[in-house]
């Protein structure tokens, strides 16, 4: 299908984008309750999500029902501060979502291929999802489709039967654990969560003529409107 100009919501404070995009996700997920008896959510890490996650921690839900996972992972324990998981098991997996379940995307493995494989496994019983918060980097990249990453063409597969794949990238720093972009965009709800006026004017040349930035391709083959969530 693919919905170039995305559903932009935009906020005064990041305060009050957390509570909105919040909101809205609480919503997809007690809709998914309410239809299936279990819902999925796949969040993204570094440093822009906190306080979202911190708001979506205090939502009134069932999160018993609900399976989260990331959109994408550094290849790191989950002690290291660098890792995704930890930022979620401490301000997501808390308060009132303290019951909903938790797959990482690590698995302590020899190689970060052998890790995604294992990870692969996984996610594959958790779709479609229901919900995906995507993150972007200055870079242009969202998940982990890095520019430079290497299995690139592959994670923008549109057509892509794999879940889960691994990147290494010089600029991602560690090799990475990802969802496909095929995994994304069949999602019931997808937002992408940006904060600040030059990931906006990233996002508006990915959404104009600098269509190689990888960004670019969840619009392309978007299925629903990507919500964008943006703040100054
Ligand atoms: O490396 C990553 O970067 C992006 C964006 O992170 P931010 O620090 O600029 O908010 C994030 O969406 C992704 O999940 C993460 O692994």
């Amino acid at each position: 299908m693919g919905v170039v100009q995305g559903d932009w919501h935009e906020f005064a404070a990041s305060g009050e984008l957390a509570a909105a995009l919040a909101g809205r996700v609480a919503e997809v997920l007690r809709e998914a309750i309410g239809k299936r008896g279990t819902a999925t959510l796949a969040v993204s890490g570094g440093t822009t999500p906190g306080l979202f996650f911190r708001a979506l921690s205090h939502e009134r839900l069932d999160w018993a029902k609900v399976t989260m996972t990331l959109v994408d992972e550094r290849f790191v324990e989950p002690t290291s501060p660098r890792s995704n998981a930890g930022l979620v098991a401490a301000n997501l997996l808390q308060n009132e979502a303290a019951a909903a379940r938790f797959v990482g995307l690590y698995h302590r493995a020899d190689t970060v291929e052998e890790a995604a494989r294992l990870a692969d496994k996984e996610v594959a019983r958790l779709l479609p999802l229901d919900a995906v918060v995507l993150g972007m980097g200055t870079d242009g990249h969202t998940a982990s489709f890095f520019p430079d990453a290497d299995t690139l063409p592959a994670l923008l597969n549109p057509a892509a039967k794999a879940n889960v794949l691994p990147a290494h990238t010089q600029s991602g720093i560690e090799p990475r654990l990802t969802l496909t972009l095929a995994r994304i965009v069949e999602a019931g709800f997808v937002a992408l969560h940006i904060e600040g006026q030059e990931k906006r004017a990233v996002l508006e040349a990915a959404l104009g003529v600098q269509k190689h930035l990888p960004v670019r391709a969840v619009f392309d083959h978007a299925k629903t409107p990507i919500g964008i969530y943006w703040t100054p």
